[in-house]
């Protein structure tokens, strides 16, 4: 037999064990929002295995230092979580930052994968790869059908370079690296940084400090009108493991949108948080922020099919959301 398809062959047949509650599990990022809630639900799966670094043990920047890490403790499994993420003022202030820190990481990661011959790798991309004014809902076949969103294009390319080096390797060295693009993200652990951060924990802050202040105004970004999708992280994780356990490259194809399948405006979203935070003022919008995307809505049919969908509400993962910033001021 020719000797790529033996090399297939036998990748092949080690994948097909499925993980296991003992196998060696590396989950790069672990502290951010998705890689927290992703260690939550492997330990709630009773995975008893699962390896760390913080980013000053192991800077996956470091291309020598994350291959003798993953030759050092050849994991399984690897759920790549770690990324340089930001709201879209992060990605249209440091542009170089974004591509350079997701380039490397990700590259880093998955060429040192494939070295240590492990088993599946998880890699996370962003709903940021479909084209500006894609169809929507946007399905896996819109991908490089147009221009992208300028404010957060250098990382959209990054995530695109991530989706092909999976699919690259998958098909030359028949390797089992699975990409998913999740839509924004919200829930416990996330980042409320004012400046940085995304819309929905930058509302939650904005009105919890108006309503203490007893400010009668708060300042949302943009005009409004942009249409967003949002996605509890818990369900994120719970959507990744259950790809991780049951579904493998060759039946996800080249990635797989992880989304709800519903969006709303940004006023909307604003009103919504408003009625959990308890805040009475008026909301006024500043037209010199960016709007961004005019809509970003995922069609979920292909992760339906493979077996999954979201199960928290918008009105209860804001609860939750405002919950865990609570606890987070308490502290
Ligand atoms: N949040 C969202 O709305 C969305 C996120 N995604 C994707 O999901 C994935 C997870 O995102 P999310 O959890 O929100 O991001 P977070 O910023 O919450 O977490 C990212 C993690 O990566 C770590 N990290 C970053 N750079 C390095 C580095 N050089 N070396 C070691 N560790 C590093 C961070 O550690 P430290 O903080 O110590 O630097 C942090 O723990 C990313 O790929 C992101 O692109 C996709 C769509 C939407
Ligand atoms: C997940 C995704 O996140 C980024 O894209 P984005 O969807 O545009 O992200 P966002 O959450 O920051 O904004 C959504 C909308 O909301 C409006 N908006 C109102 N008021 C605030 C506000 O106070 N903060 C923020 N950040 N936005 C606000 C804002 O003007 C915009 O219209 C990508 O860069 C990229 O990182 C990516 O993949």
């Amino acid at each position: 037999m020719h000797y790529v398809a033996v090399k297939v062959l036998k990748r092949l047949i080690i994948m097909s064990e499925g993980m296991q509650s003992e196998s060696k599990i590396y989950v790069a990022g672990h502290r951010g929002l998705v890689g927290s809630a992703i260690m939550r639900r492997l330990k709630a799966g009773g995975y008893l295995n699962i390896i760390t670094r913080t980013h000053a043990e192991l800077d996956l920047i470091d291309q020598i230092a994350v291959t003798d890490f993953l030759a050092q403790e050849n994991p399984d499994y690897v759920f790549l979580a770690a990324a340089k993420v930001g709201g879209i003022l992060a990605n249209n202030t440091y542009p170089a930052d974004f591509i350079y820190q997701n380039l490397m990481i990700q590259s880093n990661i998955i060429h040192a994968a494939f070295l240590s011959k492990i088993k599946k790798l998880l890699f996370l991309g962003s709903s940021c790869i479909y084209p500006k004014f894609a169809p929507q809902p946007m399905n896996e076949d819109h991908l490089l059908t147009g221009i992208l969103e300028p404010t957060n294009e250098p990382y959209a390319i990054a995530k695109i370079a991530g989706i092909k080096m999976c699919s690259s390797y998958n098909r030359q060295y028949g390797t089992n690296f699975i990409s998913v693009m999740p839509t924004n993200l919200y829930g416990p652990g996330d980042n409320y940084d004012l400046q940085n951060s995304h819309v929905m924990p930058a509302m939650i802050r904005k009105m919890h400090e108006a309503k203490i202040r007893g400010d009668t105004k708060v300042c949302v970004w943009g005009s409004g009108s942009p249409r967003r999708e949002f996605l509890y992280n818990e369900d994120m994780a719970d959507a990744c493991v259950f790809l991780m356990e049951n579904r493998d490259a060759n039946e996800i194809g080249e990635f797989v949108n992880i989304g709800v399948g519903e969006d709303l405006t940004i006023r909307e979203l604003a009103e919504k948080v408003s009625r959990v935070v308890g805040y009475h003022g008026e909301l006024v919008f500043d037209t010199s922020k960016p709007d961004g995307t005019p809509q970003k809505l995922l069609d979920v049919k292909r992760l339906n099919k493979l077996g999954w969908r979201s199960k928290t509400i918008l009105d209860e993962g804001i609860k939750l959301a405002y919950q865990d910033f609570i606890k987070g001021q308490c502290v």
